[in-house]
């Protein structure tokens, strides 16, 4: 995990024109962007303001689908191939355990899934921002996918989850991760469990880096609450639709 999270900031403190190798943009620095690539992410809505990040974002799942001429040649040490194979072990981990918390059959959320569906590693890096006060590092969202496996930094914190209209820091802990439901699995999960709105706040005096795995679905995966945890007191409160109808894919 040192070695991967050293090579990726070495990554982002190399100049610009290394890193825009790995470049985003489709049409030669114009407005479009694909998802996969270094880069910023596209700003939709002005009133929403900027983000204070730069993110390389890189397609780890299905494996046939790697595009590595996006995947840094500098440093030389760039790794991810290991870890993104540890966090699909946890992904199906965790997925095992919610159901059996639900007590649905231990496969259930694995029976959903197929091996072409996508995953997504994002390396986001937060430089320090001289007025935090001004911008957030990323700003409230929440994760559409499944399942998002989180590693912040060791000790820089900045990640803060939404409850009730007020903001709780998340702690840094060195190795540990922060798994992060996503709004698909809210979804079949009957809400009992939540997709969080977090932000990352940013910070004057120390850079941050963090890397989200997101495991997601195939925008024609049809979505519906598990069947097995619907009865007359406990109603569907989502209908069932295709993920990419409701833009809960990542294709
Ligand atoms: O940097 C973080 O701690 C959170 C990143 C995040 O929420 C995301 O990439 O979706
Ligand atoms: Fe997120």
């Amino acid at each position: 995990m040192d070695a991967m999270m050293s090579a990726s900031r070495e990554f982002f403190r190399q100049p610009s024109e290394e890193k825009q190798k790995c470049s985003n943009l489709i049409d030669g620095g114009g407005k479009h962007s694909e998802v996969e690539g270094y880069g910023n992410d596209e700003v939709v809505n002005q009133a929403e303001g900027l983000s204070w990040n730069d993110r390389l974002h890189l397609r780890v799942e299905p494996e046939d689908e790697r595009n590595f001429t996006k995947w840094p040649a500098h440093p030389k040490s760039f790794r991810l191939l290991e870890y993104a194979s540890r966090t699909k072990r946890i992904r199906d981990l965790v997925f095992r355990s919610i159901a059996k918390l639900l007590d649905l059959d231990e496969d259930y959320f694995l029976n959903q899934i197929s091996s072409k569906d996508p995953g997504f590693a994002r390396f986001n890096y937060y430089p320090p921002c001289p007025r935090p006060d001004l911008v957030l590092g990323m700003r409230p969202h929440s994760d559409a996918g499944l399942l998002t496996i989180l590693f912040v930094d060791h000790d820089v914190g900045g990640l803060q989850v939404e409850r009730d209209g007020r903001w709780y820091n998340v702690p840094a802990k060195p190795y540990s991760l922060v798994i992060n439901l996503a709004d698909c699995m809210e979804i079949m999960c009957n809400g009992i469990f939540r997709s969080p709105v977090h932000r990352v706040v940013t910070n004057a005096e120390r850079e941050r880096l963090s890397l989200a795995v997101f495991y997601a679905v195939d925008g024609e995966t049809v979505l519906e609450p598990a069947p097995g945890l619907l009865d007359d007191e406990r109603p569907a409160r989502y209908g069932k639709f295709k993920a990419k109808d409701f833009g809960l894919s990542f294709d």
